[in-house]
């Protein structure tokens, strides 16, 4: 068979991607910022480790959403992966609140970059957004991690299958 007789695979659909992706299990994080666009925070699950030298992680976020010119022009943010029991402040940061509402809901401190650091995050990385990559719906915006808070006393909190599931430390089980 030539290579043009193979058969024309049908297009994945967007609700396919997505229930596909729905078998993924992620961490929940609220990526903040502060600066002179403002202060702004959002949930997401779009997170990954790029490479340790330099430290770098991505987070992809979607250009539709009301944060993404405050996060554009502020070009620094924290990374708060949210642990065991932050459900409701995930839900919060999920979309459609007012950013005062979403705030009011926890205690927040801050390093070096000014964007601020939830306290009880299991792990907090302040970032300086190095690089910003256009693809589809979203900008992936490449983070280099300038400082790093760990609580290791928490448990952690994935999403999968469209809803959260605690993740018990090695030691609880
Ligand atoms: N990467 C993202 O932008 C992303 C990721 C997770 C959830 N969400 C948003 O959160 C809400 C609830 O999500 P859900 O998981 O309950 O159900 P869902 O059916 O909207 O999404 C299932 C999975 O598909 C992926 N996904 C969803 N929207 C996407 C997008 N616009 N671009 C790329 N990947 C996407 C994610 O991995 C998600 O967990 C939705 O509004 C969704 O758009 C967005
Ligand atoms: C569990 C979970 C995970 C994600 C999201 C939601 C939820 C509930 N959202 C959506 C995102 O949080 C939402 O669009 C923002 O809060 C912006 O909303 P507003 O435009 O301000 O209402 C989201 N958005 C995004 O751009 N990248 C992501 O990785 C994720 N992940």
């Amino acid at each position: 068979m030539s290579v043009h007789e193979l058969p024309v695979l049908p297009l994945v659909e967007r609700d396919a991607f997505r229930n596909a992706m729905a078998c993924l299990g992620a961490a929940v994080n609220i990526i903040t910022t502060d600066g002179p666009a403002g202060r702004a925070g959002f949930t997401a699950s779009a997170v990954c480790s790029v490479t340790d030298t330099p430290p770098t992680l991505l987070v992809c976020l979607n250009r539709s959403a009301s944060v993404w010119p405050i996060f554009r022009d502020n070009g620094y943010l924290c990374v708060n992966t949210l642990a065991a029991g932050h459900e409701a402040l995930s839900t919060l940061f999920g979309g459609k609140t007012p950013m005062g509402e979403r705030f009011a809901a926890a205690e927040w401190h801050t390093l070096a970059s000014g964007s601020p650091l939830l306290e009880g995050a299991l792990v907090s990385f302040d970032c300086k957004v190095a690089q910003v990559v256009s693809v589809g719906t979203h900008d992936i915006l490449f983070c280099e991690v300038q400082a790093l808070v760990r609580n290791d006393e928490t448990h952690g909190l994935a999403w999968f299958d469209r809803g959260y599931h605690h993740l018990l430390r090695q030691d609880a089980r």
